[in-house]
């Protein structure tokens, strides 16, 4: 387990590296919008599932400790492989992480890395990094993060590949992409495979205004404007790619309004084939 843990650390940094070198930026966008053309309601006090598919019952796998697509993550690929790295042929294991800003995606996945084998990716993450390369893109990432849009998919998805190659691993745990129906269409047409599953983190809007304004590590979206924008563009891009995931099935959802320690205690049953 050291032994994988270390690696896992000498890949996150080789990628973050990259990263701060790399040549692209993105922008990322806000949370919570409802879908289906309804841009004004803020859902104050309502969790996403309940706008998500038209109801609460859209949920795939909530409730169970281990999904059925959980399972088949786990499974050996039969695809013929589909790899990442140039000569790799076993196709990586991919779950999404979604969920608004400040549902606890990155918190739960420092503990999914802690105790299973997987690398935790951030888009946001590394679309800040390369923000701060001070390159034309760079800028043009920083503007769009402060207005709580998202990124052009290209940017976003070059700089996953490439963090993903760079880490010589081959189980990801993706998080805060992908945002919008843009992003997931270049994601499937560059890197030619769909997740093993989303896993996602549902949480009030104002539970999460309250987290977000708390968090206290100087990000520029962290203010109520940008805030509120940010809850638009999640309910409008990110919850219709949830729908679309809940359509294949392919949707674990965990009730992130509760203590840190009791939503992993949920999440980790989504893992437990892969300890
Ligand atoms: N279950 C929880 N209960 C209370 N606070 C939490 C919980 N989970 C995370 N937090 C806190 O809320 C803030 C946001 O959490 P985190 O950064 O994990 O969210 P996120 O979904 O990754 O946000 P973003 O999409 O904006 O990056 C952090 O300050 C974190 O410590
Ligand atoms: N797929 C993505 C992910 C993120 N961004 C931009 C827009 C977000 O508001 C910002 C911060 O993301 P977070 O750390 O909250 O996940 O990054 C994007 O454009 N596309």
């Amino acid at each position: 387990m050291r032994r994988a843990m270390e690696r896992l650390t000498r890949g996150v940094a080789r990628a973050s590296e990259r990263a701060m070198r790399g040549a692209n930026g993105g922008t990322r966008e806000p949370v919570s919008a409802v879908r289906a053309g309804a841009v004004t309601a803020v859902v104050t006090g309502t969790a996403a599932s309940a706008i998500v598919a038209g109801g609460a019952s859209a949920v795939a796998c909530a409730g169970e400790s281990e999904s059925k697509n959980a399972r088949a993550a786990t499974e050996e690929k039969s695809d013929g492989g589909k790899g990442i790295g140039k000569g790799e042929t076993k196709t990586p294991t991919v779950v999404f992480v979604l969920g608004g800003p400040g549902a606890g995606k990155g918190t739960q996945c420092a503990n999914i890395v802690r105790d299973f084998a997987f690398v935790h990716l951030s888009a946001g993450d590394l679309l800040r990094a390369h923000m701060k390369s001070g390159s034309p893109e760079g800028n043009m990432v920083a503007e769009m993060i402060k207005q709580g849009q998202i990124v052009p998919s290209e940017v976003t998805v070059n700089l996953l590949l490439d963090a993903m190659r760079a880490s010589g691993e081959d189980r990801f745990l993706i998080d805060g992409f992908p945002r919008n129906k843009e992003n997931r269409d270049a994601w499937e047409n560059t890197a030619g495979f769909d997740c093993d599953f989303v896993l996602f983190f549902d949480c009030p809007e104002d539970v999460m205004t309250t987290r977000l304004l708390g968090r206290n590590e100087g990000r520029s979206d962290d203010n109520i404007e940008t805030i509120k924008k940010r809850f638009v563009t999640f309910r409008e891009s990110s919850l219709p790619v949830i729908n679309y995931y809940e359509k294949l099935n392919k949707v674990c959802t965990v009730n992130s309004d509760q203590s840190p320690e009791d939503v992993y205690a949920q999440t980790k049953g989504f893992f437990s084939k892969f300890a």
